[in-house]
C-alpha cells in the first residue's frame, strides 16, 4: 500500500482535471492511493483584470510548486496552457495525459456563431490571443473583458446580456457543460493557446518512485505536441502575456506545427507552419519561431509588450 498526496488549484476544472489523474493512476497501480490536496493560487486571488495586468510568471503554479519542493504534495497537475516555458530547476513534468479537444469554442445563448452574430455584438473573452484573432475576423465585434473560471463566466455572459463569450472547448466538456457547447471556432480563424486541452503532472526531478508512478498515464504523442508548442512560446519570448497561438499535431512519427502571432488590435496576424518530427519536437518549435520572426513577428511582439498585455491566454 502507498499514499501519494497529488496538489491542485481549487477550481472545479482543476479538481476535474486532478480526479482524472488520480483515476487513471488508481486504476494503473491497484495499490496505490491518492490523496487530493487543494491550494489557492495568486491568480485565483486576484481577479480583477487590471491587477491581472501585472502579469507575472507562474500566476496559477507558483504555490502548486512551491509545495512539491517542501514535500507537502508529491505532485501538481496543471493545464498546460497556465504552465510558464521554463520550470524551476528541480521540477520537470513527468507525465501529461491525452489531450482534450485543443479548440476555443463560441458560446452563445441565442445560438450564434462567428459568421452571424450580429454587428456589434458584445463577445466576452479576457484572453488577447482570443480577442485579437476575433477582431482580425469580425472589426465589428465589440470585444468585453471576463475573467474568472469556467462557472463565472458562463454566469456573467448571463449576467451582462453578452451575446456570446469564447472558452477553451477542454474545460466545456470536461465540466460537461456539453450541452452549451455552441460553435468550435475553426483553426484558420483562431489558433489554441499552446498547450490548451492537455493536462500535465508536475514532479520533482530525481524523484523516480512518482516518475515511474506517472509513466503509466502518460501519453507520448500529446508530449510531443506540447514540447512543439512550447519550444515555440519559449523562441518568441512570449511568456503568456502576448497574443500568439500554435497547434502542432502528431501522426505516427510526424509533427505539423502551426503558430500565430498578432497585434493587440488584430490588424496585423502573421501564421505560418512548419513540419518536423517527434524525434525533436523543440526543433519545429524553434524553425516556427524563426520562420515567423523573419516575416516581422518581433516589431508586433515589441509593440505587445510595450503597450502591456495581461497574462490570461
Ligand atoms: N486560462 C484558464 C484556463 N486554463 C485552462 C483552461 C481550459 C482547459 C485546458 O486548456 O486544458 C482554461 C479555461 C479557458 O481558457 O477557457
Amino acid at each position: 500500500m502507498l499514499e501519494v498526496k497529488v496538489g491542485s488549484r481549487e477550481s472545479e476544472l482543476a479538481r476535474w482535471q486532478a480526479r482524472w489523474v488520480i483515476e487513471a493512476l488508481e486504476k494503473a497501480w491497484p495499490d496505490l492511493t491518492c490523496r487530493l490536496v487543494t491550494f489557492k493560487t495568486k491568480g485565483d486571488k486576484i481577479l480583477d483584470v487590471a491587477l491581472a495586468r501585472i502579469g507575472d510568471k507562474g500566476l496559477f503554479t507558483k504555490e502548486l510548486e512551491l509545495a512539491l519542493l517542501d514535500g507537502v504534495i508529491d505532485m501538481a497537475v496543471h493545464s498546460m496552457k497556465d504552465m510558464p516555458t521554463s520550470l524551476p530547476e528541480s521540477l520537470i513534468i513527468g507525465a501529461m495525459g491525452p489531450r482534450e479537444d485543443p479548440a476555443d469554442v463560441l458560446i452563445s445563448p441565442a445560438g450564434y456563431t462567428l459568421a452571424s452574430l450580429p454587428v456589434k455584438a458584445r463577445v466576452g473573452t479576457s484572453s488577447l490571443r482570443r480577442k485579437a484573432q476575433l477582431a482580425h475576423a469580425r472589426p465589428d465585434l465589440e470585444l468585453v473583458d471576463l475573467r474568472g473560471n469556467v462557472p463565472t463566466r458562463l454566469a456573467k455572459m448571463e449576467r451582462e446580456g453578452l451575446e456570446a463569450i469564447v472558452l477553451a472547448a477542454a474545460g466545456v466538456k470536461r465540466l460537461n457543460h456539453g450541452r452549451l457547447l455552441g460553435e468550435p471556432i475553426p483553426y484558420h480563424l483562431c489558433l489554441p493557446a499552446v498547450g490548451q486541452g492537455a493536462i500535465g503532472v508536475e514532479i520533482r526531478a530525481g524523484d523516480e518512485q512518482i516518475a515511474q508512478l506517472v509513466a503509466a498515464i502518460n501519453h507520448p504523442p500529446t508530449v510531443a505536441a506540447v514540447r512543439a508548442e512550447r519550444a515555440y512560446l519559449r523562441a518568441l519570448e512570449g511568456g503568456c502575456q502576448v497574443p500568439i497561438g500554435a497547434l502542432a499535431t502528431v501522426e505516427g512519427e510526424a509533427l505539423v506545427l502551426q503558430g500565430m502571432v498578432a497585434s493587440l488590435d488584430g490588424r496585423q496576424v502573421l501564421r505560418d507552419y512548419v513540419s518536423g518530427s517527434t524525434a525533436n519536437p523543440e526543433a519545429a518549435g524553434q524553425e516556427l519561431a524563426r520562420k515567423l520572426l523573419a516575416r516581422g513577428a518581433g516589431a508586433i511582439l515589441q509593440e505587445v509588450r510595450l503597450k502591456g498585455g495581461n497574462f490570461h491566454r
